[in-house]
């Protein structure tokens, strides 16, 4: 039995006809492949990266196990179609707390058609990735049974400012996301700190993006992931993965600076939060919280057959 993923933040999503992934019960992920070059691209790059020798094993972890490539059912009715068989990433979480920031001040590549290039230039310099070197793509927090997840809508996360990106990685961790008033950030060092805790995940893929030059990993993101009982009891559960490869070319021996130069920044603003969880310091900004909706989360799974 397939089921549409509960548990998805951005990307391409199934239902209403749509083209998407799908989960089962025993923990898999099945991405769709992608039209154009991308699907094959995607495969391609799990293909080589399984096989690869000069992968460090501790890095091998940060990435989703890749089981293969299966003809399922689409999601959209289409009939038959190939997917990339995956980790579910979330799937031995109760209520994950994920966000996906997709890195890089730049998404498209010297390779890519001058329609894609112009799409990507312009997103990238209407969302942060200019300015910041990567934009939260979408994200969800868990807040309680009763008042469910805090999950941005993604027209608003779309809209989000220097400011707007710094408040959320601070309520993504604090006690009350939901809530109106200031993030308190309160799990901030245990998720976020912490010597195996996100600071230091993204501390070791930084090590190995300032020496690998295998791969360029062009519009891929940081899936940031923890859940909230455990991060109560002083055990986070943080996990950092990388995800969508659908974009990655081959380095050609020269370092991927643009991821490289994202994950710096992003590394900074999680820093800056650890140092003072409390502060905050937006210029009046409660995130658009009291000009937009929230929408809320929390209904059973939609079975698909
Ligand atoms: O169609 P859009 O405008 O929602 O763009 C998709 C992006 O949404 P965004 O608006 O940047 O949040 C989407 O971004 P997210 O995965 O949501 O971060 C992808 O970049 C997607 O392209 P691809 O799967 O990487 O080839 C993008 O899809 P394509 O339009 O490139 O197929
Ligand atoms: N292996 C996985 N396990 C669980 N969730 C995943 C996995 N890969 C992706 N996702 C979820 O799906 C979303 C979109 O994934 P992505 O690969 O970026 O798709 P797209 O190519 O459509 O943008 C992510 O933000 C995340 O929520």
């Amino acid at each position: 039995m397939f089921k549409i993923p509960n548990h998805q933040v951005a990307g391409h999503q199934a239902g209403d006809g749509k083209l998407g992934p799908l989960i089962d019960d025993s923990g898999r992920f099945y991405k769709p492949l992608q039209n154009n070059e991308r699907g094959s691209r995607e495969v391609a790059f799990y293909t080589s990266f399984s096989s690869n020798t000069k992968i460090p094993d501790q890095i091998r972890r940060y990435f989703p196990l890749f089981h293969g490539t299966q003809l399922l059912e689409a999601s959209d009715g289409s009939g038959l179609h190939l997917h990339l068989i995956l980790e579910d990433l979330v799937s031995t979480h109760v209520h994950p707390s994920v966000m996906d920031i997709k890195i890089g001040s730049r998404t498209w590549y010297p390779q890519a058609s001058e329609e894609y290039i112009k799409k990507c230039l312009k997103k990238d310099s209407e969302y942060t990735s200019l300015r910041l070197g990567f934009r939260i793509s979408g994200l969800q927090a868990y807040e309680s049974e009763e008042s469910g997840f805090w999950k941005p809508e993604k027209k608003l996360v779309s809209s989000y400012d220097m400011e707007d990106v710094r408040s959320s990685l601070k309520r993504f961790v604090s006690s009350k996301p939901l809530s109106g008033v200031e993030p308190d950030g309160s799990f901030a060092s245990v998720v976020y700190g912490g010597s195996d805790g996100i600071l230091a995940q993204l501390l070791e893929l930084k090590a190995w993006f300032e020496d690998q030059t295998i791969y360029h990993f062009n519009s891929c993101s940081v899936l940031v992931m923890y859940e909230k009982a455990a991060a109560e009891t002083g055990m986070s559960r943080a996990e950092v993965k990388l995800i969508d490869f659908a974009h990655v070319t081959d380095g050609e021996g020269v370092i991927d600076h643009n991821f490289l130069g994202g994950l710096c920044s992003l590394i900074k603003f999680v820093s800056e939060i650890l140092v003072n969880p409390g502060d905050y310091t937006t210029e009046g900004g409660l995130n658009g919280f009291q000009q937009h909706p929230f929408s809320f989360h929390n209904g059973p799974k939609k079975d698909i057959e």
